[in-house]
C-alpha cells in the first residue's frame, strides 16, 4: 500500500554506543510525537539485532543496508535474506548507488536480491538514479527506465506492490546539492508511469516512491509535498535526532 515513509540510511557511521543512543532518542521521539509517516532506519548490520530488541512494538522499521544475492554458503562477509528474516528485520536497502559504485553491483544483482527479499517477506527498498554525466547529457529518464525494468519487471504484480523504490540521483547524494522538487517529481512520475504501463495504474498507485539526496529539515516539506513523492531516504541528516525528527515533521 502506498504510504508515507521517512527512512534513515546510517551508512558506515556510529560506534555501538552512539548507535544505541540514536536508537533510544528515536524511540523516545516516536513515543512522544504523532507522526504522519512510517519511520524506518537502516543502521550498520552489526546493530540490527540491537534495534530489533529495542523496538519491541515495531515502532520503527529496521532495515539492512544491503543483502546477499545468494541464499547461503561460502560467501564471506555477506548477510542473507534468511538471516534478516530470522531476526525479524523489516527489509533491506538494495542497489544503493554506493554499492553500485564501490562494489560493482548491477541491476541484475538487484533483481536477484529483490526476489530473495520478497520470498522471505522482507520489504526491499530498491534504489535507482542517474549520475551527473547522465543527467547533463539528457539520459536521466532512460537510465532510470532501464534500471527499473531490469531490477523489477520480472516480478509479478503481487510482488511489485510490496517493493519500495528510492530515487536517488547520484549527483545529489552527500553533495549538499538537492534535485529541485520539480526535477524529483518528474522522475517519480516517470517511474510510476512505467509501472502503470506494465502492471496497471492501480498497482502503480500502491507503490511508495521515496526521494533521496541531500534531504534536510529545510527542504523536506517541499519535496514531500510533490504528488508522486511519498517520503525520503535520508543519509547525513538521519544521523542526528534533531535533523531527522524535523524531516519526519515534513509530513505534518
Ligand atoms: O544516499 C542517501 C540515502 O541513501 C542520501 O544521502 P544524503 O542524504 O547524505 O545525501
Amino acid at each position: 500500500m502506498r504510504k508515507n515513509i521517512v527512512a534513515g540510511n546510517w551508512k558506515m557511521n556510529k560506534n555501538v554506543i552512539e548507535a544505541q543512543q540514536l536508537m533510544f532518542q528515536l524511540l523516545e521521539y516516536k513515543k512522544n510525537n504523532t507522526t504522519n509517516c512510517e519511520v524506518w532506519i537502516a543502521p550498520p548490520s552489526l546493530y540490527l539485532m540491537m534495534a530489533k530488541d529495542l523496538y519491541e512494538q515495531d515502532e520503527i522499521g529496521v532495515f539492512a543496508q544491503d543483502m546477499s544475492e545468494h541464499e547461503s554458503g561460502a560467501y564471506t562477509g555477506e548477510i542473507s535474506a534468511d538471516m534478516l528474516d530470522s531476526i525479524d528485520a523489516t527489509g533491506a536497502i538494495i542497489g544503493h548507488s554506493e554499492r553500485r559504485q564501490y562494489h560493482g553491483e548491477t541491476d541484475s544483482h538487484c533483481n536477484r536480491k529483490v526476489k530473495l527479499a520478497l520470498d522471505k517477506g522482507l520489504i526491499p527498498i530498491y534504489c535507482n538514479g542517474e549520475t551527473l554525466e547522465q543527467r547533463k547529457s539528457g539520459q536521466h529518464l532512460e537510465v532510470v527506465k532501464n534500471q527499473t525494468e531490469t531490477a523489477l519487471f520480472t516480478l509479478t504484480a503481487e510482488e511489485i506492490k510490496k517493493v519500495v523504490i528510492a530515487y536517488e540521483p547520484v549527483w545529489a547524494i552527500g553533495t549538499g546539492e538537492t534535485a529541485s522538487p520539480e526535477q524529483a517529481q518528474e522522475i517519480h512520475a516517470h517511474i510510476r508511469s512505467l509501472i502503470a504501463n506494465k502492471y496497471g495504474k492501480e498497482i502503480a498507485d500502491e507503490i511508495s516512491i521515496l526521494y533521496g539526496g541531500s534531504v534536510k529539515p529545510e527542504n523536506a516539506q517541499e519535496i514531500f509535498s510533490q504528488t508522486d513523492i511519498d517520503g525520503g531516504l535520508i543519509g547525513g541528516a538521519a544521523l542526528k535526532i534533531d535533523d531527522f525528527s524535523k524531516i519526519i515533521e515534513g509530513f505534518n
